[in-house]
């Protein structure tokens, strides 16, 4: 699903009304129709809160259609009315010629106030949308601070008043809503955490802004849900184990031989024709016993035997690399990166301890020119950075966009709401997954699907969003068979399989 900055919303409205002559007054009169039909009929008494901007408009359009339906409606201004104008204005004009029960937060008792709030069993909240701007103060906070004491159920209008909707920051406090209706395309902050827990549920309609002008813009953010693997390329049916990529997964080390396991396994899941495993001399014999189906190669504690080992294997032979799962940092390890990444051409999925080290010495990551894709989590794209997690994990956008641009990677920085963003700027956030996939080992787990997947000839960015998909689809399908709280990594894997077939089927 496409997200929307609020200036692109802007220059949408605009072009609809300038280049296609679609009076706003129309668009705002879809707008509130389509949040009518939201609201429960039949209901007791309706509280319209309106604001002095186009969601103020909004609100006085909603009130309006709901005299119109025979509901028993009263509608609450905040801000000067003076400050009304154009489409907000003509909406007000309408409303107050059919109806009296307008009350202004500015000459409003207090004991009319509480009677407003305690009659209703249902708000509408049109104070602000994209417009909120600024810390919520003075009389706003005050009626937000009623509306969320409140037992009515909440809709707000475009979002929850009070949420920044480039960035989802709750702007002082927000109103709590039970459904946010939005309009033509969800905005950043619909999605993006603190302000998406704003609302318990969220809609998006259509207010009739004509597809071509869509068509027209380029938008830099999409969501990962449940359609987005209804575009992953299908699988061709006359291949043989090559056609489906031969990788290399360099992982694992003396105490982590799972890590390896792990990662091997989702990527044969995935679909990888033939995985091979560079790991520590000590995870051979677990290795071959617990994966059969992959290849071990290994060395011993020494770059003298490493190098021995990359002597007599070829880098360009495979489709992709994954190093990084359960690696360790030893020396060893640093040398292994290194001989990695001079490689030039191959892509290259760099996790986990792999991170860490990088982290260390990042004129290696500068210095080389293939491919990479970087799954840091906000405590190793701290070390990375040097930023601390809190200020990552407040901004995991824009630390990620940076973190792309400036050293021209893919990276995929996991969180509550994983993020994939290449170094254009292109980026996706992840509606999917639970809390349950917060385990040892699930770490492994996308780094496996995500070398799979450019292994299989993917673009490294399609591979990243359709890879964070899988694993958190295939999460979300394990909770719901043995719920949350015991779930571990191998049950992700064992899903993958199944949310394949569940999407070639849809896609058939
Ligand atoms: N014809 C149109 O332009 C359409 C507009 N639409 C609605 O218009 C909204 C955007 O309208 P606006 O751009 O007028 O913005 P808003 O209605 O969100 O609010 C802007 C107003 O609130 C004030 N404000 C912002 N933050 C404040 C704060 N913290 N404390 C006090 N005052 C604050 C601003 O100074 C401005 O007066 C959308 O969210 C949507 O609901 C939709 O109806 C679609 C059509
Ligand atoms: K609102």
């Amino acid at each position: 699903m496409i997200i929307a900055k609020s200036n692109q919303m802007v220059m949408m409205d605009q072009k609809a009304i300038k280049a296609y002559t679609i009076p706003g007054v129309v668009l705002m009169e879809h707008a509130a129709m389509a949040v009518c039909e939201m609201v429960p009929k039949g209901s007791q008494s309706i509280l319209v809160v309106c604001g002095v901007g186009n969601n103020g408009g909004d609100g006085f359009a909603i009130a309006r259609n709901l005299i119109q339906r025979g509901e028993k409606v009263t509608v609450l201004g905040v801000g000067n009315p003076l400050q009304l104008k154009n489409d907000a204005k003509i909406m007000y004009d309408c409303f107050a010629h059919i109806e009296t029960g307008l009350f202004w937060y500015e000459v409003c008792s207090e004991k009319k106030l509480d009677q407003l709030f305690q009659n209703c069993d249902v708000i509408v909240d049109a104070i602000f949308g994209t417009g909120c701007n600024r810390v919520v103060s003075d009389g706003y906070l005050d009626v937000i601070g009623r509306m969320n004491q409140r037992k009515a159920y909440v809709i707000s209008v475009d979002i929850p008043s009070g949420v920044n909707s480039d960035n989802g920051k709750i702007m002082g406090v927000c109103v709590k809503a039970n459904l946010t209706v939005t309009f033509t395309l969800p905005k950043l902050g619909n999605i993006l955490y603190p302000g998406a827990r704003a609302s318990e549920a969220l809609k998006v309609v259509d207010i009739g802004i004509p597809q071509k002008i869509l068509e027209g813009f380029v938008f830099e953010y999409e969501t990962i849900d449940q359609d987005t693997l209804k575009r992953l390329p299908s699988r061709r049916t006359d291949g043989h184990k090559f056609t489906y990529g031969r990788i290399l997964i360099i992982a694992g080390s003396e105490d982590m031989s799972g890590a390896a396991y792990m990662s091997a396994l989702a990527a044969y899941r995935t679909g990888t024709g033939l995985v091979e495993i560079l790991t520590h001399e000590s995870c051979r014999i677990s290795l071959q016993c617990a994966l059969p189906e992959a290849i071990v190669r290994t060395y011993q504690d020494s770059n003298k035997s490493l190098e021995k080992v990359f002597e007599t294997l070829n880098l360009d032979n495979y489709d992709a690399i994954l190093i990084g799962p359960g690696l360790g940092q030893s020396d060893v390890a640093k040398r292994l990166i290194e001989l990695t990444l001079a490689q030039p051409s191959v892509p290259i999925v760099i996790d986990a301890d792999a991170l860490n080290l990088l982290s260390e010495n990042m004129d290696i990551l500068l210095a080389s020119s293939a491919p990479i894709i970087m799954t840091p989590h906000v405590g190793e794209m701290s070390r990375l950075t040097q930023f601390p997690s809190e200020a990552i994990l407040e901004n995991t956008i824009e630390f990620a966009q940076a973190f792309s641009k400036s050293n021209q990677v893919i990276t995929v920085l996991k969180s509550h709401r994983t993020v994939v963003c290449n170094p254009e700027g292109f980026t996706c956030i992840n509606l999917c997954g639970n809390d349950g996939m917060a385990t040892a080992g699930s770490g492994d787990v996308l780094a496996g699907v995500i070398a799979s997947l450019v292994g299989q000839g993917l673009e490294p960015y399609k591979s990243s969003v359709f890879g964070v998909a899988i694993h958190s689809l295939a999460g979300d399908l394990a909770s719901d068979n043995i719920g949350r709280h015991g779930l571990m990594a191998k049950d992700i894997i064992e899903a993958i399989p199944k949310i394949m077939m569940e999407n070639d089927q849809l896609n058939d």
